[in-house]
């Protein structure tokens, strides 16, 4: 999904306008959705406080007030400014929701969200009080008890185009993108202001796609721009993708298994994990039953066993040289799918042989990978931008916002996602995701783009029903949780396309 300026967010505003929308039918959608948005993150929540400014993004927040209190949660808002000066569909808003405003700070629990409606894209410059003692509060509120922010639209105090973030901006936990994403949510120093991003969008606005885009903006990986491919009923296994993976070590057995268990989890018809045979019964507790292991075998084996995609690298530690120049001759000849993670990218590293790698590979870095394969000092979105115009491979670069691209693409931010996945292994279950992917015929940047989202969704639904915590949340809860992340994704049937194509 394509991030936009907030002036050309105003232009598609006005050209729905033109054709006869209102914006009023426009905030009574984009409430009722922000607020279904708000029931599947936050089942447990049922309680809301909205804090208000006097514009649109106010009457948004009302709109969701509205829908939340009919679903039974206690709704309750904070006003900046006195009534008479709320713009007049945020006053009929505010009339049709029918709750006074408290007059004091509220009393929260660790569960309240607190809905930052002060300011969205009319937004000017660093906030002004009251609208920055409003931002105090809700920042002091979430600091001291735990609370969860949830921005309208753009954080309030955040330059929705740069992303340059004021003083006292809100920290926002998680970001309601209403229409199109504006270009500055989705930079890297605006990261820790809005969190998790979910896009909400407005369907007088889907036919008026931007035809400008800020210079070097990012596009927003959305549950609504990515494709899950229907099989068909005869479908067999074997068409279903065959996955192998070179991975795991003495010590790292857990990164092969995770790796794995997760390629199987993201429906690889066949997942054959290659170890030496004396790690054998070490792994075999570790593993589904459904996971075959080819013992003995050489780096080149990969090449003849008809698989459809091939990962190498979680958990290999630093391999003898003569593992290493066979596991890069393997690499260097391969032109199937291929996820490179971990300690090969390290290999890669050492090598020197970068352009070596085909334009089906999938990189995985993350930032420490990534200065050993391409020392920058520039922006993560600069060095993704750097690296995908240099190399011909895929390249998704991990972190809380995690980029994906190729020499062909724009550089796409992943929206989900959670602190909670600051754990082990998470990189495991990606690398097992992105092969199963690609063995089921996703192109190399579909397949990186769909498992940075289903991994990052797996995580805020597992945290959602209260299945897990931020402390509990593990790599293999992710994998639990990804059949509900499947389901977001809008199927369709198989297209014929090379595995190859991009
Ligand atoms: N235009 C539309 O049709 C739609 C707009 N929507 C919502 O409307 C929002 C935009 O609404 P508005 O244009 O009313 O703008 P805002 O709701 O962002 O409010 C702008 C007002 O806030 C004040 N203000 C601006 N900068 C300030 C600062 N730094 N400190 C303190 N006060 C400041 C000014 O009085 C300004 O008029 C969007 O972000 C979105 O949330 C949605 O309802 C969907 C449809």
């Amino acid at each position: 999904m394509q991030s936009v300026s907030c002036q050309i967010m105003r232009e598609i505003e006005n050209s729905a306008f033109a054709l006869g929308h209102s914006p009023e039918s426009l905030m009574r959608q984009a409430g009722k959705r922000m607020a279904e948005t708000l029931l599947r993150y936050y089942p447990c929540s049922r309680h809301a406080i909205a804090y208000l400014g006097k514009g649109h993004n106010a009457g948004d927040a009302l709109v969701i007030l509205m829908h939340l209190a009919q679903a039974g949660w206690r709704v309750e808002l904070r006003l900046s400014t006195p009534l008479d000066q709320l713009a007049p569909l945020t006053g009929k808003m505010y009339d049709e929701l029918r709750v006074s405003p408290l007059d004091a700070p509220p009393a929260v629990t660790n569960s309240t969200l607190l809905l930052d409606a002060l300011l969205g894209i009319g937004a000017e410059g660093p906030l002004r009080p009251p609208l920055s003692d409003a931002a105090a509060e809700m920042n002091t509120l979430r600091q001291s008890f735990g609370c969860s922010t949830i921005a309208i639209d753009t954080p309030s105090g955040i330059n929705a185009d740069t992303g340059e973030c004021y003083a006292n901006s809100v920290l926002a936990d998680h970001t309601l993108s209403i229409g199109f994403p504006k270009s500055g949510i989705l930079t890297e120093n605006a990261l820790p202001q809005v969190g998790a991003i979910s896009h909400i969008t407005l369907d007088a606005l889907t036919d008026q796609a931007p035809t400008t885009s800020p210079d070097n903006a990012l596009s927003l990986i959305t549950h609504q721009s990515l494709t899950r491919i229907k099989r068909p009923f005869d479908t067999h296994k074997g068409q279903a993708g065959r996955v192998g993976i070179w991975a795991g070590s003495a010590g790292m057995l857990g990164a092969a298994a995770l790796c794995a268990s997760a390629a199987l989890k993201a429906g690889a018809g066949l997942v054959t994990l290659h170890l030496p045979s004396s790690l054998y019964p070490s792994i075999t507790p570790l593993l589904p039953p459904e996971i075959m292991v080819a013992l003995d075998t050489s780096p080149d084996s990969l090449l003849n066993k008809n698989y459809d995609a091939i990962v190498i690298g979680p958990g290999i530690g630093k391999p003898e040289p003569e593992l290493e120049d066979a596991l890069m001759d393997l690499i260097s000849q391969t032109q199937i799918p291929m996820v490179i993670d971990a300690d090969m990218l390290n290999v890669i590293a050492r090598s020197q042989l970068l352009y070596n790698i085909s334009k089906t590979a999938i990189l995985t870095p993350h930032p420490g990978e990534m200065q050993r394969l391409m020392p920058t000092t520039t922006s993560r979105e600069a060095t993704a931008k750097l690296f995908s115009e240099r190399y011909p491979c895929t390249l998704l670069y991990k972190g809380a916002r995690t980029l994906v691209a190729n020499a062909d693409s724009p550089i796409f931010a992943n929206s989900t996602g959670s602190p909670a996945m600051a754990t082990a292994g998470q990189g495991d279950v990606l690398a097992g995701l992105i092969s199963a992917l690609c063995a089921q015929n996703y192109p190399p940047l579909e397949a990186a783009k769909t498992a940075a989202w289903l991994a990052g969704e797996a995580a805020m639904l597992a945290l959602a029903d209260g299945s897990e915590s931020t402390e509990t949340l593990t790599a293999s809860s992710v994998i639990s949780y990804l059949h509900h992340a499947f389901e977001a994704i809008p199927a369709k049937p198989p297209q014929p396309q090379s595995s190859a194509n991009q």
